[in-house]
């Protein structure tokens, strides 16, 4: 995959710039982009192609746990800059023409071949009618990568990210084909043991995943729920 084709460089070249400048950076900004740089995950995506480190968090998953087939449909929330999007639409590329993969962000985006993008919030409540119509019908697979905006307070973000992680197994419970999949990114603590609850009534596996390329100083985990076991039919 080429990085020139979509911009994956463009926002390296911009750190690289602000560091070599150093001069109004504070020194906790400053050593955050150095390690980000130094990072072989951020090297690698420049040379394969892909929008964000965050894609290989994706990868190494499927690889293990063989969720993405080609023709599924697949939807991620959260999906900016991109990086699960093109991972997906890549993993399930078939012939049919119409995009496989929808993802959704509040932020723009630049167009992933094979996936379409919504720009909207998640949380709107006409998102999930945009996002099946986008598709087209219903997905095999709901992923979701969003996390809230850092506010420095760290309860307050662990809890805004928790209840973005508790929308999303709502909405992939209320879309979902039966047998599909479900992953989220949750955080290590508390409240996600409540979601592990609920997941396991409806899908067949439910289990915490940190993937290699998942920080190991992050409280970033992600939980997986395979296999799910359909709604109960609604009555007439
Ligand atoms: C960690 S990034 C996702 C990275 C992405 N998986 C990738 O591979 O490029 C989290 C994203 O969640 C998005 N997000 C957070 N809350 C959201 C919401 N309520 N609606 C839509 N997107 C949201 C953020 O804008 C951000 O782009």
């Amino acid at each position: 995959m080429s990085n020139k084709k979509d911009g994956a460089g463009s926002t390296t070249r911009v750190l690289r710039t602000k560091v070599k400048k150093k001069r109004g950076l504070k020194e906790s900004s400053r050593r955050w982009l150095e390690r980000h740089l130094n990072d072989p995950y951020v090297q690698r995506s420049k040379t394969d192609g892909y929008r964000s480190r965050a894609a290989y968090k994706l990868i190494e998953i499927d690889d293990k746990y063989r969720l993405l087939k080609p023709g599924q449909k697949v939807i991620d929330l959260g999906a900016a800059p991109g990086g699960w999007c093109q991972v997906a639409a890549a993993r399930t590329k078939s012939t049919a023409q119409a995009p496989h993969v929808v993802g959704i962000d509040y932020l723009e985006m630049d167009a992933v071949p094979g996936a379409a993008i919504v720009q909207m919030d998640f949380l709107d409540d006409a998102a999930p009618t945009r996002l099946i119509e986008a598709l087209g019908g219903e997905p095999d697979i709901v992923l979701s990568d969003m996390a809230a905006p850092t506010t420095g307070h760290r309860r307050t973000d662990h809890l805004r990210t928790m209840h973005l992680c508790e929308v999303a197994a709502d909405f992939a419970m209320s879309v979902l084909k039966p047998g599909g999949h479900f992953l989220t990114k949750t955080f290590q603590g508390g409240t996600e043991n409540e979601l592990l609850d609920m997941l396991k009534r409806s899908f067949r596996s439910v289990h915490h995943v940190k993937p290699p390329a998942s920080r190991d100083e992050s409280v970033e985990l992600y939980l997986l729920a395979k296999d799910f076991k359909g709604r109960a039919p609604t009555e007439e």
